[in-house]
């Protein structure tokens, strides 16, 4: 094992050999319970829901609707009579002979749903066996994809993240729910910056649901790091990742739905994934890094790198540090040239033994003169973007880059391409309906407000005083280049 910080979790219940819950008829057998002095029959439905009805009435009755609902929710009566939805269910727990069932319910609507977790009455059984064995049907239907086996995930808890609460809040709000759906946890915790890549590198990933970030996104960073440096990176981009939203940006968590912990922890249990593109990150002569958010210099990064130290303020230090740039109003010297998102990549050629091609630099001679010195010496389809100076520049690979800014809204999981947002000649006033419209993405409204959409990009800071960085983390303030692969990572969607 890896580090001091390495625990498996059980889940508290014992996972018996499910050999005998092969077919879905024997998933759904009704069983016996009573709560209070009441007896009940609890079924899990064919389409994954659960009921538990007083016995003798056909009609299953749910205390989620209706007019007799509303009166106990009034009265803060509940009823043990209920019926859960598969798509909220996640499993449930077992205390003696009794059985308490888990779900995640939609909480609120628009654009940015959460979910809160539910928890039912205590359902006594027979035995402790048959609290047991309906539990682990539950699971099954509701976490396990139905597989007879747990899945197993790993968990990589930076507590240096957001306000430094990530242990603790995973300890208290994530931690039951995985154990409830009855997942295997594999927990690390990180000691140092830097050493999530390492635990990646050394995972035994295959048959791994999920690598799941307890973090911001300069751990999902350093996680993609330790995936594209593994000998077996193509095996390793199957296992999708995850972001419980335990930093101060969040970006992942935020573009994935998951919305807050409970909400990216029920993701988790459900496993579903959508593939996402991730990014080359090329400093010649240095080693190649990866990237899935974001390119950016100037405002941006002062606003964020800038603030580190202010660090106890969460979120909020992002919208001080973008007032105090606003008011500062620097402009940032830049060469940019692009490679237009509609114009058709390079065939790949050769193998990818060292990490996924990259047929548009591998056209350049990166190590040669610099092409933009000169843009008659452009390569054939590379455009210059005409400005020399900017204020917001980032290139973003994901609409969201935080919970709160949706600074690319056309942007998204798998579009082949980068948007660059930038402004060149910005006003403050325009800094400010910036500032104002970006939680909305109707920022790109704003005059002066340029987008562009592109494969690769090539990007030369030229001003001091200010930052490069790829996903909110420093690299040298140099000449990079940057290409998209399209849908090469999976990623745990909400
Ligand atoms: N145990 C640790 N002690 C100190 N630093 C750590 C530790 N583990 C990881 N780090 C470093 O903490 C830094 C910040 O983490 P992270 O980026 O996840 O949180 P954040 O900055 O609050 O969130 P975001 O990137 O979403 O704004 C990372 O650069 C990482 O290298």
């Amino acid at each position: 094992m890896l580090d001091t910080g390495d625990r498996l979790l059980s889940s508290g219940d014992s996972h018996r050999d499910l050999g005998i819950l092969e077919s879905q008829e024997i998933l759904s057998q009704p069983i016996s319970v009573t709560c209070g002095k009441e007896v009940f029959t609890a079924q899990i439905q064919p389409d994954g829901r659960i009921s538990v009805s007083p016995k003798g009435r056909r009609q299953v009755w749910s205390a989620e609707s209706g007019l007799l609902a509303k009166l106990l929710q009034l009265c803060a009566v509940t009823s043990p009579g209920t019926q859960i939805e598969g798509e909220e269910l996640i499993g449930g727990i077992v205390v003696q002979r009794s059985f308490q069932l888990w779900s995640c319910s939609q909480h609120g609507s628009g654009k940015k749903p959460t979910r809160v977790l539910r928890k039912s009455h205590f359902y006594q059984c027979e035995s402790r066996e048959k609290a047991e064995d309906f539990v682990l049907r539950a699971r099954r239907q509701s976490s396990w994809s139905t597989s007879t086996s747990a899945p197993s995930i790993v968990v990589i808890i930076n507590p240096h993240s957001g306000t430094g609460r990530a242990a603790q809040r995973y300890k208290e709000v994530v931690r039951p729910i995985l154990a409830a759906a009855g997942l295997q946890v594999l927990e690390h915790t990180t000691t140092h910056a830097g050493h999530a890549t390492a635990i990646v590198q050394e995972l035994e990933l295959s048959g791994l649901r999920a690598v799941v970030m307890v973090g911001g996104d300069g751990t999902v960073w350093e996680a993609l790091q330790g995936y594209m440096s593994r000998p077996d990176w193509r095996d390793a981009v199957r296992v999708p990742l995850a972001q419980l939203p335990a930093g101060s940006g969040n970006a992942l968590a935020a573009n994935a739905g998951g919305w807050s912990l409970v909400t990216a922890a029920w993701a988790v249990c459900k496993g579903r994934s959508s593939p996402f593109d991730v990014f080359s990150v090329v400093q010649p002569p240095g080693k190649r890094k990866f990237g899935f958010l974001s390119v950016a210099y100037g405002m941006i990064t002062n606003l964020d790198i800038g603030t580190e130290h202010l660090r106890w303020l969460g979120p909020l230090r992002f919208t001080y540090g973008a007032l105090r740039q606003i008011i500062l109003r620097s402009d940032w010297a830049i060469r940019m040239a692009y490679y237009p998102l509609e114009t058709a990549a390079p065939e790949v050629s050769g193998t990818e033994l060292d990490g996924p091609a990259t047929p548009i630099l591998d056209a350049l001679d990166l190590n040669a003169a610099r092409p933009m010195d000169n843009p008659g010496s452009l390569p054939q389809d590379w455009r210059m973007v005409p400005e020399d100076t900017v204020q917001m520049c980032v290139a973003c690979n994901l609409p969201w880059l935080d919970l709160d800014n949706q600074v690319a809204p056309q942007a998204g999981f798998s579009t082949g391409g980068l948007d660059l947002v930038y402004t060149s000649q910005m006003q403050r006033w325009q800094g400010l309906q910036i500032l104002l419209k970006a939680s909305d993405g109707s920022h790109l409204q704003v005059p002066g407000v340029r987008l562009i959409k592109m494969k690769a990009l090539m990007l030369e800071p030229l001003s001091s005083g200010t930052w490069l960085a790829v996903d909110g983390e420093a690299i040298p303030r140099e000449r990079v280049y940057i290409e998209v692969h399209p849908g090469l990572c999976q990623v745990i969607t909400a």
